[in-house]
């Protein structure tokens, strides 16, 4: 039975499905200036509640709102409408308690990939010794498989190495939250699955919130504890939120076997070819 939580429900929608939630998103509305002097809304009336050791990830059609979404909560852009909270406080700008990974790797191509993560160890944990900071960059080289690349440059590495190079960086400052926008979209289909599970034993090993924004339905059964569908823009709203129940530590080959594994991706791509028909 799939069950999941719709926002066009008759009960109260505004009502956050996990109240000890420490990621809270209100009434969330985005919207651009257009040319004309008017306005684009792209974002209408979101709201989410994430909690702190939970796994989402968010789905939905090209433009519909979902890198906006993840922006906003980065503090990369700013809300029009509504309000977004970590641990009660509001965001209004980038923290090092919430670290974005991006598709496009964005690393410093002048330095090392040693130095790529050390750069960031520097900028937020400045009052860590210098040693242990060493020691955190060896230990997040090697989380990721690294160490016999750490002094390399990265355009010296594969595609999939820069992003593991990116992932270790967000985790090395230990951020509250890891914001991913289509982390392993750029990369090949093997190493987009060897990545998968890397990040995923990392999380299963030290758990925290992780927002993901995938167009890959498996990638989000995979990884997540709940699916954000999101309806199409503009003035997207969130459609669904399926409920993943699948417990961790995850074996991928027993949940594709599995008859709700089934289910669950057919429910999914059900709801995005209902959104999609209706363009
Ligand atoms: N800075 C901006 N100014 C004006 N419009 C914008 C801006 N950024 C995004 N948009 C518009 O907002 C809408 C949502 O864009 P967004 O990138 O968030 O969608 P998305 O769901 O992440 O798309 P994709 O899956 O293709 O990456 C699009 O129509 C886009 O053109």
């Amino acid at each position: 039975m799939v069950k999941s939580t719709s926002q066009f429900a008759e009960s109260d929608s505004r009502t956050p499905t996990h109240p000890g939630g420490f990621l809270v998103i209100e009434n969330l509305v985005k919207a651009y200036p257009t040319a004309g002097g008017g306005e684009s809304v792209v974002l209408d009336g979101i709201d989410l509640t994430i909690g702190e050791n939970e796994f989402i990830s968010v789905i939905g059609h090209s433009g519909c709102g979902k890198s906006t979404l993840l922006k906003i909560v980065a503090g990369l852009e700013t809300a029009s409408g509504g309000s977004v909270r970590l641990e009660g406080r509001e965001i209004r700008k980038p923290g090092a308690e919430r670290m974005m990974v991006f598709q496009h790797y964005s690393l410093l191509p002048w330095l090392t990939v040693r130095e790529n993560i050390r750069l960031a160890v520097d900028e937020v944990l400045k009052r860590v010794p210098a040693r242990e900071k060493q020691q955190i960059v060896n230990e997040h080289l090697a989380m990721v498989n690294l160490t016999a690349a750490a002094d390399k440059y990265p355009d010296e590495i594969s595609g999939g190495m820069k992003q593991r190079v990116g992932i270790a960086r967000a985790i090395a400052i230990r951020p509250k939250m890891l914001l991913m926008d289509e982390p392993f979209g750029a990369l090949d289909a093997l190493t987009r699955g060897k990545l998968q599970r890397q990040v995923l034993d990392i999380w299963e090993n030290q758990r925290q919130a992780v927002m993901m924004i995938t167009h890959d339905v498996d990638e989000a059964l995979y990884m997540s504890d709940r699916i954000v569908m999101m309806t199409n823009g503009p003035a997207a709203k969130i459609g669904e939120i399926l409920d993943v129940p699948f417990p961790h530590p995850r074996d991928r080959a027993s949940m594709r076997n599995s008859r709700e594994y089934f289910d669950l991706r057919n429910y999914v791509l059900n709801f995005l070819d209902h959104y999609f028909t209706q363009d």
